[in-house]
Parts: C-alpha cells; structure tokens; sequence
C-alpha cells in the first residue's frame, strides 16, 4: 500500500513574525481603514445620488467595518455570515470544516485560524458591508485604486500597445523560433505584470512605470522556476495538431485590473492572432477581491478605456479587443467559486462544473500570487517539493503559473536553491522581485 503522507501545516498568523502574522496584524487592518475612509469621502456623492438614504447606507456600512476591523484587531472568533447573499451557504459549512479542524483548540479566529480563510474571509464581509445596504450595495470600494493604477501605468501600457502593434503588423511572416521570442516576451511581461497588485502594498500606489520591455533581460535571473519553454512546447504542438473540428482553447485565471491585466489582454490577442490559440476564457472575479482584483466592470471599463485612448495604438487594441468578444473568441466568465476560501484541490467537489468547464481546456494560466497560493494549498511546503504533488490532485488541463513571489511558499525548487537566496536576500519570498513561471501537465 502507497504511505499516505500527511500535508504540511497551513501559513497562518498564529506563526509569530512569519508573513501571515504580519498581514493578519498590521496589513489587513491597513485595508479595512482605508476602506472605511474611502466610504467617508463619497459621503456627498451619496447624498447627490440617493439622498439621506445613501448617507445612511453608508454609515451602517461603515459601522459594520469598524466591528470588522475591532473583531481582528482583538482575535475575536470568526462568526458565520448573516447576510443571504448566494454564497453565504458555503461560506458558512466552511466555518463549519474549520471548526472541526481546529479540533477543540478553540474558535477559528483571525490569529490562530489559516492565514488564507481569514484574509478571504475579510474580503467578503467587505463586500457584505455594501452588498446588505442598498441603495449604495454595488459601490465597489476598490475602484478608485484600481483606475488609478491604470492611469499611472499610462506610458508602460502606450509602449506595450505600440510594440504589439507593430508586432502583429508582420506577425504572419514570423518563423517558430521568433515566434517562440515573442511569446516569451510577452509571457515574461505578463509574469512582472503580477508586481503590480494594491492588497501587497495595502492599497498603496504601485503603478508600472518604465517601458515593461526594456529591462527583461536583466530580470531573467530573477524567474527562479522558468517552465516557458514546456508553455512553448504545448502550444506549438497543438496548434500542429489542430483541425478546424478542434480548437485550441487557452483560458487565463485573471489577478489584477490596471498594468497586469492590460499585460494579459496583450498576451492572449497575441496566441490567438498567432494562431497559437483559436479561443480564450477569461475568469474573473464576481465580487471585489483583495483590493485590485479583476471583476466584469473592470475587464470592461479597461476596453473601453484603451478604446477611447487618445493614442493611436492604444485605441487599436480596445478596439480589437473589443471585436473579439462580440466574435465569440474572447469569452469573459465568472463564478463564485473563485472568491470562495477553498483551495483549488477542492474544486471538483465544491464547484464541479467550472471543473468540468476547465477540462475542455487545453492550457490553463493562473496569474498571481493568491491564485499560486490556492493551487497549493498555501501550506508551508518544502521548496524541494514536486509541483504537481502540492497541486495535491487538482488537475483539469494542463496548467502554469505566472506568479512573482508575495507569500511564503514555494515548490518545485532545486536542491539547495531556496536556502541559497535566502542566504543573501531574507525578504525573496515576500518582495515580489522574484518570479516564477511553473508549469503541470501531469495527469
Ligand atoms: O494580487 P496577487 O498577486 O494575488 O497578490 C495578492 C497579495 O495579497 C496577499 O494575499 C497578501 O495579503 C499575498 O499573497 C499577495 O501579496
Ligand atoms: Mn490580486
């Protein structure tokens, strides 16, 4: 009989001084009180839009905040939703599983639960904060942030535009191996896209400022797990295998709105106008997420923008992108499992039909650092670790991970190469400067 091995602990704040801790302690709240400002300055706007309705909505809303924030502060027992919204069931025989897991060691709580079910679980008492007082139920808090990073990104997004579009200019004439240069152009922007997410920097600003081309090169070092080449072999071969019966379908697990997602957008209209792909499904969030999520408005409001962008080739792309979806081969898709707290290994059973929907796909990318954390269970792993033994049976299609580091866990690492950084930079984990492109396609 095979040794069933025991999976290693969950990341959780109850390790003092480990990253968890300090997210629960200090980042965490960081949010909640950004959020709750946030509401205050729209109190006017409120008032314009719904009267002395909306400036009581928002005071309710507020006030469940500061219960929220004073809750985590003080380690208080992480209590079931009140709220009937469609995921409130779930969420609840969570709490349930987390219960008999602590295993009389208590309450699940903010400090002493998994780091991973408490911080979701915040999210979504934030979205219940709004979402339970109409008429101001579809503010999303975070919007703001997100727009502004798009903004500040400005330059970075007009150059990737500009060299995408002269790209796709002599595209048809391109031989595999310049092919293979530009995908790995592209996926690498994709991947140092994932720098610039708003929750790592509790809201702060964290724009793409330089050209995202120039300086690839000297980040290459820097992508610890390069899998790129497997990426390359598996789009090659099937597009060499395709029939008109049978598409190429590539879906991306989309992370953040602003830089990073204009840099998913970019890659994928590159697969599909390189015929390296024929379909892409889009996955979003439906609710807000870790301050800079991709939800539908945002995926749309970014089209519109490059859209109206006052800039030649920038407006291309907007309108190009926009075009793909009214012909059916971008395909933009949500579902509530992914603003669940469960790990991707139970997806086959708390949401079988977005698993049955990934396995028609032939290659799956999860951007981002929470997404990687979900696909291995945000465990304090051994580096050494093979990928696809954290992925602990979750297999759809094959799939890759375009993630820089900003939690503290890694598989799949060479011998020795985790206590070889860590030697000379303590913080790699945690900095986002390292990145990883970590591909399965085991079955
Ligand atoms: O947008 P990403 O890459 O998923 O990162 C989310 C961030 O939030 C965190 O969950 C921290 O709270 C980290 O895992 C990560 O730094
Ligand atoms: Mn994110």
């Amino acid at each position: 009989m095979a040794a069933v091995t025991a999976l290693p602990v969950s990341l959780s704040a109850r390790f003092k001084g480990s990253f968890a801790y300090f997210t629960v302690k200090d980042r965490l709240p960081q949010i909640l009180t950004k959020t709750i400002d946030t509401l205050h300055r729209h109190k006017n706007e409120f008032f314009e839009e719904y009267g002395e309705k909306g400036v009581e909505a928002e005071k309710r809303a507020i006030s469940f905040l500061s219960k929220l924030r004073n809750e985590l502060q003080t380690d208080k027992p992480v209590t079931p939703l009140e709220d009937e919204l469609p995921d409130a069931a779930l969420w609840n025989q969570y709490l349930e599983y987390q219960r008999n897991l602590s295993d009389g060691n208590g309450e699940p709580s903010w400090f002493q639960s998994p780091w991973l079910f408490v911080e979701c679980y915040m999210y979504r008492r934030i979205h219940a904060a709004l979402a339970q007082n109409p008429p101001i139920g579809s503010f999303d808090v975070f919007k703001e942030g997100k727009a502004q990073n798009f903004f500040e990104s400005q330059e970075a997004i007009i150059a990737l535009c500009t060299y995408f579009q002269e790209l796709l200019k002599n595209i048809k004439d391109l031989d595999e191996k310049q092919l293979q240069g530009e995908l790995f152009k592209l996926l690498q922007v994709s991947l140092w896209g994932n720098k610039c997410d708003l929750s790592f920097s509790a809201g702060e600003k964290s724009s793409q400022k330089s050209s995202p081309l120039q300086c690839l090169e000297d980040m290459v070092p820097y992508i610890i797990v390069n899998d790129m080449e497997k990426l390359w072999s598996l789009l090659i071969n099937a597009k060499k295998r395709n029939t008109d019966k049978c598409n190429v379908r590539v879906d991306i697990i989309l992370d953040n709105a602003g830089f990073e997602l204009v840099s998913d957008l970019v890659l994928t209209d590159f697969l599909l106008s390189s015929k390296l792909a024929d379909e892409i499904h889009f996955h979003g969030k439906s609710i807000p997420w870790y301050v800079s999520d991709t939800t539908k408005s945002d995926f749309n409001w970014t089209i519109k923008q490059l859209q109206s962008a006052n800039h030649m080739w920038m407006s291309r792309c907007g309108i190009n992108w926009e075009g793909n979806l009214k012909k059916g081969v971008w395909v933009y898709q949500d579902h509530m499992f992914w603003t669940l707290p469960h790990i991707y290994s139970s997806m086959a059973e708390v949401a079988p039909d977005l698993y049955a929907d990934l396995q028609r796909s032939n290659l799956l990318l999860f951007k981002g650092d929470l997404n990687y954390r979900k696909l291995t269970g945000d465990r304090k792993w051994e580096y050494t670790v093979p990928f696809h033994q954290a992925l602990n049976k979750f297999h759809p299609a094959p799939l890759c991970s375009l993630r820089t580091l900003k939690s503290d866990t890694q598989v799949g690492l060479k011998p020795g190469q985790g206590e070889q950084i860590q030697a000379s930079e303590p913080e790699w984990m945690v900095s986002g400067k390292y990145g990883i492109v970590q591909f399965d396609a085991t079955p």
